[in-house]
Order: C-alpha cells, then sequence, then structure tokens
C-alpha cells in the first residue's frame, strides 16, 4: 500500500492536452520562470505592473457614456423619444425639445447615480473580495510561504494553492492534486464537478468542490479563457421579484400611453374637427403620463438603503436591486449549524453500544478525526472534529502515537461521514504483511448502514441516536473494521461490514441573538424554514430551544419520495428539513418559489451553492466560502440573524419609497390626463399648451426625486414589501379619479371667469400645488416629512404660484390671474385636499 500520498503526483514530464500552458509541466514552468516553491514577492511586483490586475474583463463597471446610451434603452425613455420623433416630423419644435431635455436630464440624474451607486458598491465589493492561497518567497533563498492574497493581485507564475470552496482564481496548470473535483459550469455548463489530476489544466471561473491541490498561474485577467468565452458574468436567468413588478407596470403604462396618443387625436377629430394640430398636444398628455423619473428613484433609492447597511460595514448589497428583493423575502431558508447554533460543539458524551461511558469510543473518534485532517489536507479542521480532537487531548491521551495515517476519505457535499485508514507504526517495508484498521464516523444512519448488524440491532441503535439528538446532542456514530494491507487508494465501496464501536453525542449551544431574531422576523412576516445537513431530532430541539415551533419535520428520504407538485404543498408548511444534501437544499427552494413564496437562502459552504443560486436573494457571511460569497448577493459581516433581518428591514423602506414615487406620479398623471382628455373636448382651445404640460411634467419630476429620501415609516418594514403592479393600479384609478375631479371643478371654475391666457396660468398653479399637496399626503410615511422632501413641496409651491406671473410664464403663453381666479382656484384646492386626507385614511387607515 503506497503511503499517504498515494494519489500526490507531480509530474513534470507529463505531456498534457491542449490548454492553458500546452507542454510539459516543467516546460510551462520554465516559460513562466516559476518553480513550485512560487515567485519571489520583487518578481511578481514586477509582473503585476507588467500584465495588470488579474480583473475578470466582463466585471469592469461600464462607463459613463455607456451608462447614459444604455438609460436611453429603458422603456420609458425609448417611447419619450418615440413621441420626440412624432413631435419633430410634425414641426413642433417646442414640444420635441422639452422632450429632449426631460430624456437627458432623466439619462443623466441615471447614469450619475448608477455610476456613484456602482463605485461605492464596488469599493464594498473589495471588503469582501475573493483571496486566492498563494506560495511565494521574500527573496530569492527564502524559504516559500503561503499567504492569502486579492485575487486580482495574481500574476502568470505564481503558484496557488486550492481547497474545497476556493474558486479557480486564474488560468492553472496543476502541479499536484489530492482527490481534487472542480465545478466548472461557468464555462463548460456541465452541472457534474470533474475530476482533475496533476498536469490538468484548471480554469478560472471553476470552483473547487473537493480535494485539495496546487497550481501555476498560467494566464490572468483577459488573458484567461473565460475572460475569452464569456463577456459578461454569468447570472440569474430568470427576473427576480424587484424586475418582474418593475417590467409588469412598465408595460401596463406603455400600452396606456400607446393608447392615449391617438385616441386624443381621433376624439379631436371627430367631436371638434380639429386636424393634426391636436398631435403635439396628444404627445404632450403621452409624456405626462411616463414617469419617467422611475430609473433615477429607484437607483437613488435602492443605493441610500446599500450604503447605510454598508455605513456599519453590516451587510454588503452586491447587486442594488437585491435590496428590493431582500425587502420583499416572506421565508427565509437557513441552516443551523452557525446560524441557530454557535458552531462551537463541545463533546458531551463518549458511549458504547449498550449506552454506558466509553473513553474508547472517543479514541477512535479521534484518531479517525486526526488522520482525516492530516490526510485531506483540509484547509481548517472541520469544527466537529476539531472538538473530538480536543476532547481526546483531556480524555484519551497518547492516541496520536498509536497509529499513523495510510489514507482518508473525509465528508463532501452529499457525504455524511468520514474514514481514516490507519495502521501500527512500525517499518514500511513490511506493510504489505500488517493489517490497516478502516475508522468511520459520521451520521448514524449512514455509518450503522456500513455496519454488519442484525436489523433489530441496528434498529435499537438507530433509535438511542435519536434519544441523543432529542437532548438537542450532535450524535456521530463511531465505528471500524481490521483489514488486509492493500495496495491501491481506499474508496467509499471499502466501507462496509464494519463493526460498530459507539457514539459520540456533542452539545452546540444556541446563538445567543437567534431567539430574538427569530422572533423579530416572525414579527415581520418572515417564516424561518431550517435546511439543515443534521439529525432531525437534534433539529428540532434546537428550533424549540429557540421558540421556533420545528412541527413534523421533514427528513431527505421521505422528501425524495415526494414530487415536485407535492413538494410545493408540503414545503409551504414545513418548517425543518433534515439531513439535507446540497441537491436537497436546492430543490425545497425552488418548491418555495414555485409555490410563489419570495424565498432568502443564507448559507456559507459549498454545499449550499445551488440553493444560494436557487434562492430570490442568495446570502452569504463574509467568512463563507469563496464561490458562496461570489453567489450571494448580500454578504453578512457574520453569520447573524439580527443583521439579516435589519438589511430586510431596509430593503423595505427602499422599496417603500419607490412605491411613494410610483402612486404619487401615476395617480397624479393619470388625474391630468383624464382631466385634460375631457377638457380637450369640451373646450374651444387647448386645456394646456404642449409647452405647458412638459414644462409643469419637467418641476413635479424634479420635485419628486425627494421622495428617495423619504422616511416612509414603521409600518412600511412591518410586512414583506413588494411593487405589486395590480393594487398599484387600482389605487391609480381611485386616486388618478379625484385628481381629475379637482381638475376639472378649475376648469369649471376658469371657463367661467377667465380667458385663454389666465385659464393655463390658473390650471398651471392648481396643477403644482395639488400635485405638492400629493406627495405630503399620498407617501407611505406619516410623520414629518424630512428635510428634502418639504424643501421639494415647498419649491413645486413656490413654482406653481409665481412662474405663471413670471416673463417664463408669459413666454409659456400664461397671463396673470384676477384675485377672485385665485379665490375660486384656493377653494377647490381646500376641498381636494380634504377629500384626499379622507380617501387616504380610506385606504391606508387611520395613522
Ligand atoms: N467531520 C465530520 N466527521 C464525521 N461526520 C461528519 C463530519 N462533519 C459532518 N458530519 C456528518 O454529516 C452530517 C451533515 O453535515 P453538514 O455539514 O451537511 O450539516 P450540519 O453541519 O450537520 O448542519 P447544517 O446543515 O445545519 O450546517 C452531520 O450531521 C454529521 O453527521
Amino acid at each position: 500500500m503506497p503511503g499517504p500520498d498515494a494519489s500526490v503526483v507531480w509530474a513534470p514530464e507529463a505531456r498534457t492536452a491542449p490548454g492553458p500552458g500546452g507542454g510539459t509541466t516543467l516546460e510551462v514552468l520554465r516559460a513562466l520562470e516559476s518553480g513550485p516553491r512560487g515567485l519571489t514577492e520583487a518578481e511578481a511586483e514586477a509582473r503585476l505592473t507588467h500584465h495588470g490586475e488579474n480583473v475578470f474583463a466582463g466585471r469592469r463597471p461600464a462607463s459613463w457614456p455607456r451608462r447614459f446610451a444604455r438609460s436611453l434603452r429603458d422603456p420609458f425613455t425609448a417611447v419619450l423619444l418615440g413621441l420626440g420623433l412624432v413631435s419633430a416630423a410634425v414641426a413642433a419644435w417646442g414640444t420635441a425639445c422639452v422632450i429632449a431635455a426631460l430624456v437627458t436630464v432623466s439619462g443623466v440624474l441615471r447614469a450619475t447615480g448608477e455610476h456613484r451607486a456602482d463605485r461605492s458598491a464596488a469599493a464594498l465589493r473589495d471588503l469582501v473580495a475573493t483571496t486566492a492561497t498563494v506560495r511565494r518567497r521574500a527573496t530569492a533563498s527564502a524559504p516559500p510561504t503561503a499567504r492569502e492574497l486579492p485575487v486580482d493581485q495574481l500574476v502568470p507564475g505564481d503558484v496557488v494553492l486550492l481547497a474545497p470552496g476556493d474558486l479557480v482564481p486564474a488560468d492553472l496548470r496543476l502541479l499536484r492534486a489530492t482527490g481534487l473535483s472542480v465545478h466548472e459550469a461557468a464555462l463548460t455548463g456541465e452541472s457534474a464537478p470533474a475530476a482533475r489530476n496533476a498536469q490538468d489544466p484548471c480554469l478560472q471561473g471553476g470552483s473547487v468542490v473537493s480535494g485539495t491541490g496546487s497550481g501555476v498561474v498560467v494566464a490572468t485577467g483577459r488573458d484567461t479563457v473565460l475572460s475569452g468565452a464569456l463577456p459578461t458574468p454569468r447570472h440569474r436567468s430568470a427576473p427576480g421579484p424587484f424586475h418582474r413588478s418593475v417590467n409588469g407596470i412598465a408595460w401596463t403604462l406603455i400600452r396606456f400611453m400607446l393608447l392615449v396618443a391617438p385616441l386624443v387625436v381621433i376624439a379631436g377629430a371627430l367631436l371638434r374637427g380639429r386636424g393634426l394640430e391636436t398631435l403635439p398636444f396628444a404627445v404632450a398628455v403621452a409624456v405626462g403620463l411616463t414617469p419617467e423619473m422611475l430609473p433615477v428613484i429607484v437607483t437613488t433609492a435602492l443605493a441610500r438603503g446599500a450604503a447605510l447597511l454598508a455605513r456599519d460595514r453590516e451587510v454588503i448589497v452586491r447587486r442594488l436591486p437585491a435590496l428590493h428583493d431582500l425587502g420583499a423575502v416572506d421565508t427565509l431558508c437557513v441552516d443551523k449549524t452557525g446560524t441557530l447554533t454557535q458552531d462551537r460543539p463541545v463533546v458531551a458524551r463518549a458511549l458504547d453500544a449498550d449506552g454506558h461511558d466509553d473513553p474508547d469510543v472517543l479514541r477512535w473518534a479521534a484518531v479517525n478525526a486526526l488522520w482525516t485532517v492530516h490526510l485531506a489536507e483540509l484547509p481548517v479542521p472541520d469544527a466537529l472534529d476539531e472538538a473530538v480532537l480536543d476532547a481526546a487531548e483531556a480524555d484519551a491521551p497518547g492516541y496520536e502515537a498509536e497509529y499513523e495515517g495510510v489514507d482518508a476519505l473525509p465528508c463532501g457535499p452529499g457525504r455524511r461521514l468520514s474514514t481514516a485508514v490507519v495502521r501500527r507504526p512500525g517499518d514500511p517495508r513490511f506493510a504489505l504483511a500488517r493489517t490497516h484498521t478502516l475508522v468511520v464516523k459520521g451520521a448514524p444512519e449512514d455509518v450503522l448502514d456500513r455496519c454488519a448488524l442484525a436489523p433489530a440491532e441496528r434498529e435499537r441503535l438507530v433509535h438511542r441516536a435519536a434519544d441523543l439528538a432529542a437532548d438537542g446532542l450532535r450524535v456521530l456514530a463511531v465505528a471500524r473494521a481490521e483489514r488486509p494491507a492493500c495496495e491501491g487508494p481506499y474508496t467509499p465501496a471499502d466501507e462496509h461490514g464494519l463493526t460498530f464501536a459507539g457514539f459520540v453525542a456533542l452539545s452546540d449551544a444556541p446563538a445567543p441573538t437567534a431567539a430574538e431574531a427569530l422572533a423579530e422576523l416572525a414579527r415581520r412576516g418572515v417564516a424561518v424554514k431550517v435546511l439543515t445537513g443534521d439529525h432531525p431530532g437534534t433539529a428540532a430541539r434546537i428550533c424549540r430551544d429557540l421558540g421556533l415551533h420545528p412541527g413534523a419535520v421533514l427528513t431527505a428520504d421521505r422528501l425524495d419520495a415526494l414530487g415536485d407538485a407535492e413538494l410545493v404543498r408540503v414545503a409551504r408548511r414545513t418548517t425543518v428539513f433534515a439531513r439535507c444534501s446540497p441537491e436537497h437544499k436546492a430543490r425545497v427552494v425552488e418548491a418555495l418559489r414555485a409555490g410563489g413564496r419570495t424565498t432568502g437562502f443564507l448559507g456559507d459552504g459549498v454545499n449550499d451553492l445551488a440553493a444560494l443560486h436557487a434562492a430570490d436573494v442568495g446570502i452569504c457571511p463574509r467568512g463563507g466560502v469563496d464561490v458562496a460569497r461570489e453567489a450571494a448577493d448580500v454578504v453578512l459581516a457574520s453569520k447573524d440573524l439580527t443583521a439579516l433581518e435589519r438589511a430586510i428591514v431596509v430593503g423595505r423602506r427602499s422599496t417603500a419609497n419607490i412605491g411613494s414615487y410610483l402612486r404619487i406620479t401615476l395617480s397624479s398623471n393619470v388625474g391630468n390626463v383624464i382631466a385634460m382628455l375631457v377638457a380637450g373636448l369640451a373646450l374651444p382651445f387647448l386645456p394646456m399648451l404642449p409647452a405647458q404640460v412638459l414644462t409643469q411634467n419637467l418641476f413635479f419630476d424634479a420635485a419628486q426625486l425627494a421622495l428617495a429620501f423619504d422616511d416612509p415609516g414603521r409600518e412600511a418594514a412591518a410586512r414583506p414589501a413588494v411593487l405589486r403592479p395590480r393594487a398599484l393600479l387600482r389605487f391609480v384609478a381611485g386616486f388618478g379619479a379625484l385628481n381629475a375631479a379637482a381638475d376639472l371643478a378649475t376648469f369649471a371654475v376658469l371657463a367661467l371667469t377667465a380667458g385663454e391666457g389666465p385659464f393655463h396660468a390658473g390650471w398651471f398653479t392648481e396643477n403644482l400645488l395639488t400635485q405638492a399637496a400629493v406627495m405630503l399626503l399620498l407617501r407611505s410615511g406619516a410623520g414629518h416629512a424630512p428635510g428634502p422632501l418639504r424643501f421639494a413641496v415647498a419649491g413645486l409651491g413656490v413654482a406653481g404660484l409665481l412662474l405663471p406671473v413670471s416673463p417664463v410664464g408669459a413666454a409659456l403663453g400664461m397671463a396673470p390671474l384676477s384675485p377672485l381666479c385665485y379665490g375660486l382656484v384656493g377653494v377647490v384646492l381646500a376641498l381636494y385636499g380634504a377629500a384626499l386626507t379622507v380617501a387616504r385614511r380610506g385606504w391606508f387607515g387611520p395613522r
């Protein structure tokens, strides 16, 4: 039997298939002027200057002009531009110019906002920047040391060490590999991980699923295969809740606008015998409907929320829309270990098959832990192994010297046991003549399945494990087998016919803030589901201790028996899912989403990757493995539910402000449009000239930017916040009708008391003042409006009163109003304000 390094090969002469750095490994190293000991710091620095940073081409932030150009592709802007072209075609230059101004202002604001948001997001991303373990030397003669380095600092020739959960940071040629398997879905679309051996190429973008290895960097940055193959990083294909809502609203409005413009022209022609001269007015009416500031408000509100969360560095939002989606989350899936518990397990008992304390069981568990940690070269020992080793140091001293390791089969995604193959120390020349001992520890069901046991005895032991688990203990079964020493590496097929040794039970105390955070999440309408790899009994007990009613626990084997449709129903009412593999976690998340739940998933391991991708919002603690952090939309400073709950609140508040904007702008705009359509047909002249409509629109838009800075009040964070197109349209229909009534009353009053010029002025004033009132009364917040909002509302009012009597007003075709008209408009406004207050109470309830 070969020694511990049986599967480790460094074969410099071996030839490989073409790939990064063709030729033998030795040739590659020579060409790169490097070696297995890595570069010196000075060499690396010089290469960094020469090759530039190792930044993935698809991740470079877009430039400002590109962002501006992209903002023109937004559906609203496209419609505005279309309307501008129609105006220019009929030589309505005033309308065309104002539309051009609107498009430019909204595009500049949006591009600038996004640019700034992206810059600060990039700075935040740096806080969670992925690092690689690189082997470098201080000087040519110094010994190599492994250290963590931000991935962008890697250069060709660097020697990188790989471990489970690492992202392959650049294109590599592998020098060593121990049971290394790499997932390269981003490159190959292949969902199963592929085994990688020494000399193989290993491409940037892959993620290490299991095993360890080292490789020399052959290409970085733009030169990697991934940069050449994929211009943009892979992301979820289905739109998230945010895009679904915004798209729904946008398309309803666009359909309405496209209907309104021709309707105005046709109605004008049929009822008033007007010709194409109504077209600019029709265009202005359609423009009046457009919430063209929506992208700007969205970016500002979300960027502000994200900045707020990042201030104390507790939560980092990697994709702005994810903040909205976080506020929309109504179901949060978490694991148990490290989230509900502290992940500091301590051995509580070691028992034999009859339930008597037995230090021998601990000793075997420690032999297993010591040699799996050692031989599998795990970057950090698993917490369970560490606990076993700590306990054995005190209670079973001297176990380290009794055996030496031969091979190890560690735990991995979906594998709930570990095996160490050991032998008595001695002269390795006689190794073949002697025996090897397989020492296995792991989940009781999995270990007992591999033991030679009568069914009744197996059943008895399963129950004993369940009893321990019901006390909230984590339970590991320990077993072993003596085998004649053999050649070749051991495989899971060797794990059979074992002799059961006993159980090690470990306690893991609940996380101190978990109970409070769970209660707070429940109060805020978030259903928490626990998806754990652990025993159902342990999970249920921890949940109960934390005040989370576990109900009937669904174990993975029962989950497997359910069809997709059935799982949708069962997942909704189940709180704890136990013995989950990575696939089970992803399947549960998908079932919850299919059942209409907006689902967040908190996970930090390689095991969690599929579920992080499947969720509406993937959440990972900063200490999670690289691949999990890269897959996550939101990164937490620690695996802390309290910080997550705070982030949900901020997400909801941002959404509430976006909702305020949509409610206010749409109900006011729809009211205006209805009134203008009716008045346009009833009056011998156009109720407002196109330039007047567009000017008031410009003022209203500018003022509404302040809504991104509103305080939406406590109510806004009480329930999951989603922009629901239907509810919004109901609101807009009701409040739009009220607004139209106020406008029509103003028309009636002005038509009876004023000529065309004062009529326009009267309506302009009334319009801006009603809009100011709507901003104050229809916002989400109930308390005092914050400074920016008060300032914007006051500005709108002042513009409404002063502009018509100023030279600008005259240039726009307005003439001053008589005091009587002011008085009458004032009465209409007072009545509107009162009606709005009553209607608001009806909609929002008393506040
Ligand atoms: N180092 C280990 N040695 C032996 N068995 C292990 C080891 N680590 C985990 N296991 C077994 O695998 C099971 C699943 O582990 P996994 O890491 O998937 O989930 P977990 O840590 O128990 O729970 P959670 O999913 O809530 O984090 C454990 O309950 C345990 O039985």
